[in-house]
């Protein structure tokens, strides 16, 4: 299921070994997988490329050993390289996530190839204007938030003052409108998140925290799943 025509990103996994409170990231991969996530990007500033592709062959493993390996997509954020080298070495990896500072969209699309899943980051307003303006036909889906400030990206959503610009739900539903293509929103989604989020039309939500620094993660993950299944209006 993870390919350009078919992948889901209701519910989004982002996680790297500094969001886990110690504890191993495919473990708590594992559970939120089990849990029902369909979705998962590793996602770490401070592991070496060598720990990034190590930690995106421990998901593809984990995602397999569940069975899951056409129904769960598998991205990396940020880093082209690791991909690359991922693929090269066998690993089932299905695309990146990138933001309007990263890596531009096509020249992932050039190395990665037509049936990778490509995903962009930018602030609302910032994709109000690339809609308009931009051809969209190479990404699969946006990265939309920060819905809520949060500890796990404190640079999100910074204005030229230094403020911290959240989105509305208003502004989500308009853009999940606009847009040719799925939204996935985050940034502070919480479990109370879920209902209305559900309902602007967004593809889906993602979180770090909500699943990574939970005492129970699995116990977290299918709350959210359950949550976004009882509201959301995508068939
Ligand atoms: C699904 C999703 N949406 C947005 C982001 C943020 O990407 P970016 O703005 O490039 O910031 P970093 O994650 O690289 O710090 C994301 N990673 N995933
Ligand atoms: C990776 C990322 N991108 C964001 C954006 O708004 O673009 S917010 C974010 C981190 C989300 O972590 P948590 O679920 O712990 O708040
Ligand atoms: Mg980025």
């Amino acid at each position: 299921m993870s390919n350009r025509k078919k992948f889901d990103i209701s519910a989004y996994f982002v996680v790297g070994p500094e969001n886990t409170k110690g504890r191993p990231v495919e473990q708590i991969i594992k559970e939120a997988i089990e849990a029902g996530f369909t979705c998962v990007q590793i996602r770490s500033k401070i592991a070496t490329a060598r720990e990034l592709i190590q930690l995106t062959d421990q998901a593809a493993q984990v995602i397999a050993k569940a069975g899951k390996s056409q129904d769960v997509t598998l991205l990396v954020n940020d880093r082209l390289d690791v991909v690359l080298a991922a693929k090269s070495q066998g690993i089932k990896v299905d695309g990146i996530h990138v933001g309007q500072w990263d890596i531009p969209v096509d020249v992932c699309r050039k190395y990665l190839g037509q049936e990778a899943i490509i995903g962009l980051s930018a602030r609302t307003n910032e994709i109000f204007d690339y809609i308009r303006t931009e051809d969209t036909s190479q990404i699969d889906y946006f990265g939309v938030g920060p819905l809520h400030e949060t500890m796990t990206k404190p640079d999100c959503g910074l204005d030229r003052d230094g403020k911290v610009v959240t989105r509305s739900f208003e502004e989500i539903s308009k853009l999940v409108k606009l847009s040719k293509i799925p939204v996935v929103v985050g940034g502070g989604v919480k479990l109370t998140d879920i209902a209305p989020l559900a309902q602007t039309g967004a593809a889906g939500f993602f979180v770090v925290s909500a699943v990574s620094e939970a005492d129970n993660p699995k116990q977290a993950a299918a709350e959210l799943v359950k949550a976004w299944r009882l509201n959301s209006v995508i068939l």
